[in-house]
């Protein structure tokens, strides 16, 4: 039998560190995110937000053009790359410190060059988070995981079967964990109760409310784990923190409303950290 432990709020305390006084936004981690197709643009602008909000220091978004505007609007801290001008977006992808792709990538065959150009791209000492389309590609087209950097995927349970081939009806903590460790990859099966596999151990998160099940819930948990492994040092960790912070956001917020928006959660962000940072 697997042991499965529970994410609690000690995890934040352990990860979120005070801020050194002698730093600046390169201490804070390069984060680059791909994703937002003409028709989802709002995907990768949520994920975008997370991974602002919560303490990314440089913050570049690869994205349609149609999305430039909006982007901004919500967000003038991120810096814009049109996904279709490759050179530009390509030297971006390699200085990162970290790449989220996925929201809302869509799955024509021009985000599946994107992909593939991507996972070609990305070496040891970057860590890659792989999020919606972006499984959803990975799992059609067969691709192997790039070899070099740490990965970090964020299905939810119907994206994992696509991935891993194992039935939601069939996603046991046993079968799970042995998909994962087959992929060398930190795995975060998103549900209602969400399951973190990392290193042959498994958490499960103890909070969350049915006040998330709205579209974009996903994308701004992608950015906010982007942001979080931008950050602190053990991936690991900075994951469980992640989801543990995102579901116990929603849980407050539920308490006074009935549906919880995701770039709520990105706003309560920095408060939440200031709150939750090691003393
Ligand atoms: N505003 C936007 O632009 C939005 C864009 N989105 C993007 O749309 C693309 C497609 O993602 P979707 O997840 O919507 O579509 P998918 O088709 O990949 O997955 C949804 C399907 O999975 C099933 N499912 C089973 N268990 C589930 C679970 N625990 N959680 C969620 N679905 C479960 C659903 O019933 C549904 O049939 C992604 O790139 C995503 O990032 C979505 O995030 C929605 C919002
Ligand atoms: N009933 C629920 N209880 C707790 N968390 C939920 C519930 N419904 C959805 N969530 C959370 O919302 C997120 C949904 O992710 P995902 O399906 O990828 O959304 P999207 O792709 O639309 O952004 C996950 O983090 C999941 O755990
Ligand atoms: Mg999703």
């Amino acid at each position: 039998m697997v042991n499965v432990k529970k994410i609690t709020n000690q995890i934040l305390t352990d990860v979120i560190r005070k801020r050194p006084a002698n730093s600046f936004k390169g201490t804070y981690g390069k984060i680059v995110l791909i994703g937002g197709s003409q028709n989802f643009g709002g995907a990768i602008i949520m994920a975008s937000l997370a991974a602002v909000y919560s303490g990314a220091g440089l913050v570049t978004t690869i994205t349609d053009p149609s999305n430039q505007t909006p982007l901004h609007d919500w967000l003038p801290e991120a810096m814009f790359v049109d996904w279709n001008q490759f050179e530009q977006a390509e030297p971006i992808i390699k200085s990162a410190d970290v790449v989220v792709i996925g929201p809302g990538l869509g799955t024509d065959p021009s985000a599946l060059t994107l992909l593939t150009k991507v996972f070609h791209l990305v070496e040891s000492g970057q860590k890659l988070v792989i999020d919606g389309s972006a499984l959803t590609l990975l799992a059609s087209n067969n691709l192997p995981l790039p070899k070099d950097s740490v990965n970090i995927l964020t299905p939810h349970q119907m994206e994992w079967q696509r991935v891993s081939g194992i039935r939601i009806a069939d996603q046991t903590p046993e079968k799970n964990q042995a998909a994962a460790n087959q992929r060398h990859a930190i795995v975060v099966i998103k549900s209602h109760r969400t399951q973190v596999y990392a290193d042959n151990h498994v958490y499960e998160n103890t909070g969350g409310t049915p006040a998330q099940a709205t579209g974009g819930m996903g994308d701004t948990l992608a950015g906010m784990v982007g942001g979080f492994v931008a950050q602190f040092k053990d991936p690991q960790k900075a994951v469980l923190a992640a989801v543990y912070s995102h579901s116990a956001i929603a849980d407050k917020l539920a308490e006074k409303q009935y549906v919880v928006l995701p770039h709520q959660i990105s706003e309560a962000l920095p408060k939440f950290m200031y709150k939750h940072q090691a003393k």
